[in-house]
């Protein structure tokens, strides 16, 4: 299982601190959640911090942009060093169009789904993705539970992958702790976002490696 630590819940004035923390305890990626204060409630980071994050880590930063029409930022975050670049669905009419872009620059391509969103949206797009990122709880703030109705959506983007021969990865991001990521492995996911789990115990290795190793 691929794990991929969310910094929401990182202590901001401690980012670099906390990012070489993630590394030494296992972490497989860095899951940056940018937040704009229009497509979601709450407000985060932009390029810049994108940009100083990719100086202190050698891991992958996986962008998750929550940002109305992304495709006037796209080319900031990758230019900030953005290894993955995922976009919602529900927040641009260019959905193929972004992906065009980000896959472009040689960088990896994800679309995520909100909670209510039907997978079916994202049939004409699937060519052109690597990550389908299925949102598990109501996005926009850390430490939210988990809603098991994310469960069949994951079955639903499984048979589709099967379907039309693809290989994208299923990663989904809300609520994720040892339980909710088990039940998504058995659904199908192979990768995990954790946000308040991994920063809420004791020791982020523990917490890292107990998601892996589901
Ligand atoms: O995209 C989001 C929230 O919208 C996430 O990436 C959260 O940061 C996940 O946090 P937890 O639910 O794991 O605490
Ligand atoms: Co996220």
């Amino acid at each position: 299982m691929i794990v991929s630590p969310s910094i929401l819940n990182a202590d901001y004035l401690n980012l670099e601190r906390d990012i070489k923390q993630l590394e030494r305890a296992g972490a497989d990626a860095i899951h940056i959640d940018i937040m704009d204060g229009r497509f979601v409630q709450n407000i985060t980071w932009g390029p810049p911090t994108v940009s100083a994050i990719r100086k202190v880590t050698n891991l992958p930063l996986e962008v998750h942009l929550m940002i109305d029409k992304p495709e006037y930022n796209i080319k900031h975050y990758l230019e900030a060093g953005a290894d993955i670049i995922i976009i919602h669905q529900e927040s641009t009419i260019f959905l193929r169009k972004n992906l065009q872009a980000i896959k472009q620059a040689k960088v990896q391509a994800g679309v995520a789904l909100k909670l209510e969103t039907p997978v079916e949206t994202i049939v004409h797009c699937l060519d052109l993705i690597d990550v389908v990122l299925l949102i598990t709880c109501d996005e926009g703030f850390g430490g939210q539970v988990f809603h098991p109705q994310a469960l069949y959506k994951i079955s639903q983007i499984v048979k589709l992958r099967e379907m039309r021969h693809l290989n994208f990865s299923i990663e989904v991001d809300g609520g994720i702790g040892i339980e909710t990521g088990k039940q998504c492995k058995e659904a199908g996911a192979g990768r995990l976002v954790a946000g308040s789990f991994v920063f809420n115990h004791r020791k982020k290795n523990e917490a890292i490696q107990a998601l892996k190793s589901l």
